[in-house]
């Protein structure tokens, strides 16, 4: 299935003893949003990181646009990261001494593209603050700066890890609507951990992580 942005095929993962992923499987297609749910502790993150090249995987294959994760260097997975995936997490993760313009661009630049930040602010509502430094933001604009960053250098793939868990309902409402529509703008792949069915349900398909596997 080449056409798919991302493919993992029967992947485990155990922490010492303790198993924590058994044979799972996923595929996300261009433009595809999968919202990924679980208990605390089912693995979610844990999967995020993998499929980043974050993390090793036990046994099992992760594909991401065509390259095979197994095997690959540190150096080269690092540059597969900074090519084809854009990452969103809890924590807002802006650098403090940064501008939002330069929080904005600074990750394109690394991976020797050219960012719009005054496009990209525009789109998420932040063309007023361009200037300003994080600590001079709110939460929810903060994750708009990190959804800005992590689509600055048009992803195929995005990964976001509870992006709304330190936001309000209505702020994080907003900012999960923001980070679909720039996904479905860049025909990006988005795959989404919520603890919310109700964020959830927004997504085009679900996946349940329960017991090491999908349900
Ligand atoms: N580096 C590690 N070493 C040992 N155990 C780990 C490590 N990372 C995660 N774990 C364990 O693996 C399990 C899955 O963790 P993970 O963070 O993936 O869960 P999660 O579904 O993302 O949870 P949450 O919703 O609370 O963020 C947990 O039991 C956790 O304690």
């Amino acid at each position: 299935m080449s056409h798919m942005v991302l493919s993992v095929t029967s992947v485990n993962k155990s922490f010492g003893d303790v198993v924590i992923l058994r044979g799972v499987s996923l595929s996300l297609a261009p433009g595809e949003v999968v919202a990924l749910t679980g208990e605390s502790g089912s693995g979610k993150s844990t999967l995020l990181h993998m499929i980043a090249g974050l993390e090793p995987v036990d046994e099992g294959e992760i594909i991401i646009d065509g390259s095979n994760l197994a095997g690959m260097r540190d150096s080269a997975s690092a540059a597969l990261r900074r090519e084809k995936i854009g990452i969103v997490f809890q924590q807002f993760n802006l650098i403090p001494s940064l501008t939002v313009a330069q929080n904005l661009t600074f990750q394109a630049r690394l991976s020797g593209k050219t960012a719009d930040a005054a496009a990209l602010a525009a789109s998420l509502g932040l063309t007023d603050h361009l200037d300003k430094y994080p600590e001079q933001l709110s939460g929810g604009q903060q994750q708009r700066v990190a959804i800005g960053r992590a689509i600055a250098a048009s992803p195929k793939l995005i990964l976001a890890d509870e992006p709304t868990g330190n936001l309000d309902e209505q702020t994080g409402d907003h900012v999960f609507d923001l980070l679909l529509s720039a996904a479905r703008d860049q025909n990006a792949a988005l795959l989404i951990v919520t603890h919310s069915t109700r964020l959830a349900a927004r997504a085009d398909r679900r996946k349940h992580l329960s017991r090491g596997q999908f349900q």
